[in-house]
């Protein structure tokens, strides 16, 4: 077998193959355009896609699509082979430079939220050549950019690129400020550990709710949970163990870096963690490792389920977000220097996503909001709704003394005041981590924890990244004018500190005292769903900020509310419909065949003997009955709300009505369900339970 060195990246048009198969003056254009962004000659362009073509079909590719992220949330293509006629009667193999840059799928049918209407099917792809080609199956995929015929975006890649480039602008300000005058550009990085559950494929078959949901919808609580966190980085069973071998491999020969694999908390739960990369790229890597995933499990006859919460009562699926920001020339901008000096400049970053996560804990919250992680949030080691910041103590210590005017006394005695040369030398805080905590600081990084599984990441980039800029924007437009740089410095970081402050907490976000303390004390918002926290997107300070810094339009924003809306109203009435669905026509009748064998039990018994006791079938069989009807009752009462919101035509207020009546109807539908599975046989059970789900694969 090839060592992974040999194989890495095999499958992708990377810098090694572009200065191999290109020229040097097409390569030099080519990586002038990739780094600073500069347009690219047509002629160039055509000796590029000529040299892709020619790699792609020596290692088999016989089409080409370009890949974009359209709204679904997932990725989409739409394959051309590379077939030309000749006059022979025979075909040659061509791709030119036009149709690597520009696409035009007749995209009619993706969501668009009123931004395009249906007659005009034409949008746009574009070529994005910071993030490398590559080869999947047959195919060579190009990563682009989706808009319409109007320019505005139409996918997740946009918005990302453009919210990156105002963090790299107001980024280059500071250092500037700093004096770093050699930097040419600050990009974001991001390192997304995957969580995910793998099952039997055979069980899957059986439910439903698997199938048309992705989430187990009925299940009562099996006697083993994860109460003895034996399975958390526990000995990892040899089928999962073939299956992450093969999904490495998979994944090493796309590029993508992935590093880490463990057990996780709940029964047949697992994680995958890559080492960091440029955002736009990991967006990118993040959709296809869920892809691959995916495809990999069913060849080892297991699923892989990416819901946020696939069954109730144990942990559920998170994409911890691991942000930081870089300069070109290797240093992390989150990470605390050698000198004071340095020092100040870091303290000033830390305040401007302190700042900034404070300005928009709306944003942040919503950037993750789907039906799906409604049920995560707050519940089973998944950070709570309400948006915090955990800094570490020492830190925290720091931040306290600027504030006080007091004494540092962590790693050296330091007075904490005015002008930078006497900000404090501290040590990197690397030892503290806190799990409950939505945003958290570990040492050179934030961890955004609130990104459910599914989630693509570009949403959640795209809002800290637009926050952030906006931060360090307000800062250099004040530092530009001012009289004495370190005054004002400290001054800023000061008011800061005061200012935000109460959004940073140390303690357990868990704690149910903490969402009193965060909500009535501290005034932190608390959106404990898709429908509470969507409609901010369109708060004039959102909107301002975010068409500000050219991140979104205005209309691009009321159409993605309306898109996000529309996702989760239909999320949840397809999974009241295959509630009703199984309810009706497999527990129901489940239930009714069973209380049948319990009657002719009993009565058989009588019939033996009369003074024989019947007691056991005749306690069950009441309760049984009872249940079957109330079954049946909530049920219909779950349709009568399911067409009550059909009813409804504006998007906000179907929502809040799902919010309101539709998920109630569904928990009491559960229940009765529940509890008639604990005393139904199981022979009789129409569909694999928890306990068969959570620990089938062996
Ligand atoms: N151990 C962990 O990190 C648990 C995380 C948890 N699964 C989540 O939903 O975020």
């Amino acid at each position: 077998m090839k060592s992974v060195p040999d194989f890495f990246g095999c499958k992708v048009f990377d810098d090694r193959v572009m200065k191999a198969k290109l020229s040097a003056a097409v390569y030099q254009s080519l990586r002038k355009t990739i780094d600073e962004g500069a347009k690219l000659d047509i002629s160039v362009a055509n000796a590029v896609a000529a040299a892709m073509k020619d790699w792609a079909v020596a290692h088999g590719a016989t089409h080409y699509t370009h890949w974009f992220q359209p709204l679904t949330g997932v990725t989409a293509e739409k394959h051309d082979s590379f077939i030309s006629p000749s006059p022979d009667g025979g075909v040659i193999m061509e791709f030119s430079g036009k149709e690597l840059i520009k696409g035009e799928p007749d995209a009619s049918s993706f969501p668009s939220g009123g931004l395009r209407a249906t007659f005009e099917a034409r949008g746009y792809t574009a070529w994005d050549p910071t993030s490398y080609a590559f080869i999947k199956e047959k195919t060579l995929c190009i990563p682009t950019a989706f808009c319409s015929y109007g320019g505005e975006a139409l996918d997740k890649k946009t918005p990302l690129l453009r919210s990156m480039e105002a963090l790299n602008k107001q980024a280059m300000r500071i250092l500037h400020l700093f004096g770093n005058d050699e930097v040419k550009c600050v990009r974001t990085s991001v390192g997304p550990e995957q969580e995910y559950f793998l099952i039997t494929k055979e069980m899957y078959e059986q439910r439903k709710d698997l199938r048309f949901t992705g989430r187990t919808l009925f299940g009562a609580k099996p006697p083993k949970g994860q109460e003895m966190d034996d399975h958390y980085f526990g000995v990892i069973k040899p089928k999962v163990a073939a299956y992450m071998e093969e999904l490495n491999e998979e994944l090493w020969k796309l590029g993508i870096l992935a590093k880490t694999e463990h057990n996780e908390v709940a029964p047949a739960q697992h994680e995958l963690a890559p080492i960091y990369t440029t955002t736009n790229i990991a967006t990118d890597h993040n959709q296809l490792t869920m892809e691959i995933m995916q495809k990999v499990a069913v060849k080892h006859g297991l699923v892989c389920l990416l819901h946020e919460k696939p069954f109730a009562g144990v942990n559920g699926s998170g994409k911890h977000n691991n942000w930081s920001l870089t300069t070109d020339k290797g240093t992390n901008l989150l990470s605390p220097g050698e000198t004071p000096y340095e020092n100040a400049q870091f303290l000033l970053f830390l305040c401007a996503v302190i700042k900034a996560v404070d300005d928009y804990q709306d944003l942040l919250r919503l950037s993750v909001a789907t039906a799906g992680n409604d049920h995560r949030l707050g519940a089973n080691e998944a950070p709570p709704a309400v948006v915090s910041i955990f800094l570490g103590d020492e830190l925290n210590e720091v931040l306290e003394a600027i504030e006080e005017g007091t004494l540092y006394t962590g790693t050296e005695k330091t007075q904490m005041k005015l002008g930078v040369d006497v900000l404090p030398k501290f040590n990197r805080d690397t030892t503290d981590r806190n799990r409950t905590s939505p945003f958290a600081f570990t040492g050179n990084k934030f961890e955004f924890r609130m990104l459910g599984s599914s989630n693509s990441i570009a949403c959640a980039n795209i809002m800290l990244n637009s926050a952030v800029a906006e931060s360090l924007k307000v800062y250099a437009d004040r530092l530009e004018k001012a009289e004495n740089f370190e005054d004002t410095l400290h001054a800023m970081i000061r008011k800061t500190i005061k200012d935000h402050k109460h959004i940073i907490f140390n303690g357990n976000g868990y704690d149910e005292t903490w969402i009193l303390e965060a909500t009535e004390k501290r005034g932190l918002l608390n959106y404990r769903t898709t429908p509470d926290c969507m409609p901010h997107l369109l708060d004039e300070k959102n909107v301002r900020m975010l068409t500000s810094h050219k991140v979104f339009s205005e209309a691009e924003l009321r159409s993605r509310c309306e898109i996000m809306l529309d996702n989760y109203c239909k999320t949840v009435l397809i999974e009241a419909n295959t509630m009703i669905d199984m309810a009706n026509t497999e527990i129901d009748p489940a239930v009714s065949a069973y209380v049948l064998e319990l009657a002719k039990t009993a009565a058989a018994k009588k019939e033996v003997d009369t003074s024989i006791s019947c007691s056991y079938e005749a306690v069950l069989l009441k309760k049984l009955t009872r249940l079957e009807e109330q079954i049946a009752v909530r049920a219909e009462e779950l349709k009568e709300a399911v067409m009550k919101v059909e009813e409804i035509k504006e998007i906000r207020e179907e929502a809040y009505m799902i919010r309101d009546t539709v998920l109630g109807k569904m928990g009491e539908l559960r229940v009765a369900c529940d509890e008639a599975e604990t005393i139904t046989a199981k022979k009789y059970w129409p569909f694999p339970t928890y306990s068969d789900l959570l620990f089938g694969v062996k």
